[in-house]
């Protein structure tokens, strides 16, 4: 009991501290400084309920709509029709579509070639007329050093970065009476492992770590987005792709933990190309896919398979996948809802097999080469967003279930490549063992040149999840 009392003292200290600083952070670029601020302040940013939005709603002036704009994009009554399953299908326009990622003749899994801020701001041929060029030079100018301050913001984001999310206990682990057996403090976290001795008396064993960050059960999901992906969105219009999972047994908080992020990532992505990357004809891209023992589904449209394949540049691309080019938030949202709804109905008894897939949700950023428009526009940077596969599931091997065995083998392949994947990019290797799996294959562009990598690792905070939580946080660690 009093070990208890202290140890969430403990994590107030941590709480009031990390954050702190950080809303200061937070507050200064997103709404203090409205006179260097180039993306506009946010009017409502708790969508799932999940987040606080105390950071950014008393601040906010203008409707976001009205920087997202853009008449290219397709109603959204086109974007979301959905069959009698309530999947998406055929009743789409092929015009609603970009080619999809293996247009074999489109350049879309290529990075444009480096753009210097200058040149970004002055390429002429998405400027229509000379009037508009001067009535633009001073505009310009400000996205000019807006672009040059995100810059160097990118020199300072990590390329990687791992995060440790504590979830809260549940009603079944309170009604059980398990124990909170995590402390957390400041970004370290200690699991108080209870052990027998040989003679069957009790002893509490430390096992220590510390991580770039620790985020204890009172910590937002508002709050996990600053701390993950908001620093990478603005990089990734500067050639950047990065990529942000969630790792951690079935139940640690995974879901729900990587659910809010793209929508908030779409939003400052939107914000940022209709405000400081204005006219520069930037276009957002959403696909969603899953991976499924080993196969891959659309979850897009209807969760067609797709196949993977590579093209004489090693580039992978995914055949078939529908990618939808989006410009307001509203479609974002419908998208990832119907992608979540086909991820958890395509098969039966939804949370059970959603936990034996991989969820993937790319943003794509692109823009047509040197302002063609008549050629299919180049991937710029992307932001994928994974959703993992409980990873005790790959423990599943010895079940007796043929299926079962499989799956679980295929995940802890997976997982396996993932980690070391992740450790050959923290070592500078220059060799990253892509081919280990499906998932590290289709993430091959996402890990190699410029690319930023965030993983959060989800934990139970209950002693009857404590091997599992040692498990999730021994793959994490560095
Ligand atoms: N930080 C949190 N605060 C409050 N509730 C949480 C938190 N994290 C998770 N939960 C709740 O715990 C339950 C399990 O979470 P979730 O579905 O995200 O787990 P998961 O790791 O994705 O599981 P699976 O691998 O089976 O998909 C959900 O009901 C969710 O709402």
């Amino acid at each position: 009991m009093n070990r208890q009392a202290q140890r969430s003292g403990a994590t107030g200290v941590h709480h009031n501290r990390q954050y702190s600083e950080h809303y200061l952070d937070a507050s200064s670029k997103w709404f203090n400084d409205s006179s260097s601020n180039h993306i506009p302040p946010l009017q409502d940013y708790n969508l799932y309920g999940g987040g606080g939005g105390r950071m950014y709603r008393s601040n906010a002036q203008r409707s976001f709509n009205e920087y997202c704009f853009d008449p290219a994009t397709p109603p959204r009554s086109y974007a979301i029709k959905k069959n009698a399953n309530g999947y998406g299908d055929e009743d789409y326009s092929p015009r609603d579509f970009s080619p999809g990622l293996l247009d074999l003749h489109s350049f879309d899994t290529e990075l444009l070639p480096q753009i210097t801020s200058s040149n970004l701001y002055d390429s002429e041929p998405y400027i229509f007329g000379k009037q508009t060029v001067r009535a633009r030079a001073s505009e310009n100018n400000v996205s000019n050093s807006l672009a040059a301050a995100d810059n160097a913001k990118s020199s300072n984001v990590a390329k990687i970065k791992v995060v440790v999310r504590k979830r809260p206990l549940n009603k079944k682990e309170v009604a059980k009476q398990e124990e909170d057996i995590i402390d957390t403090v400041s970004d370290s976290l200690t699991v108080h492992e209870t052990k027998l001795k040989v003679d069957l008396t009790q002893y509490v064993e430390k096992h220590e770590f510390v991580f770039d960050a620790v985020l204890n059960e009172e910590v937002t999901n508002d709050e996990v987005y600053c701390e993950t992906v908001e620093p990478i969105v603005p990089i990734i219009f500067q050639r950047t792709k990065a990529t942000c999972f969630a790792y951690g047994q079935t139940g640690s908080g995974k879901t729900y933990t990587m659910k809010p992020l793209p929508l908030k990532a779409s939003r400052d992505i939107l914000r940022l190309m209709h405000h400081t990357y204005r006219n520069q004809g930037f276009q957002l891209f959403v696909s969603f896919f899953e991976i499924y023992g080993g196969k891959l589904f659309d979850l897009l449209n209807g969760r067609k398979k797709l196949c993977m394949r590579e093209d004489g540049k090693q580039q992978v691309c995914i055949v078939g996948l529908q990618e939808y080019r989006v410009s307001d938030v509203e479609t974002i949202k419908e998208l990832i809802e119907q992608g979540n709804a086909t991820r958890s109905t395509g098969t039966t008894g939804a949370n059970e097999e959603s936990s034996r897939s991989h969820a993937i949700l790319q943003l794509a950023i692109k823009r047509s080469v040197e302002g063609n428009v008549s050629k299919p526009p180049r991937v710029v940077g992307k932001l994928s967003f994974i959703d993992l596969a409980g990873s005790e599931r790959g423990a599943d091997t010895t079940d007796n279930d043929k299926q079962t065995r499989i799956e679980g083998a295929e995940i802890n392949k997976s997982l396996l490549a993932l980690k070391e994947c992740i450790r050959a990019l923290d070592n500078d290797q220059g060799h990253i063992p892509f081919r280990g799996s499906k998932l590290t294959e289709v993430l091959r562009d996402s890990f190699v040149g410029n690319s930023r990598t965030v993983m959060i690792s989800c934990i139970s905070p209950s002693s009857g999840s404590c091997e599992h939580t040692l498990n999730t946080l021994r793959y994490a660690d560095r």
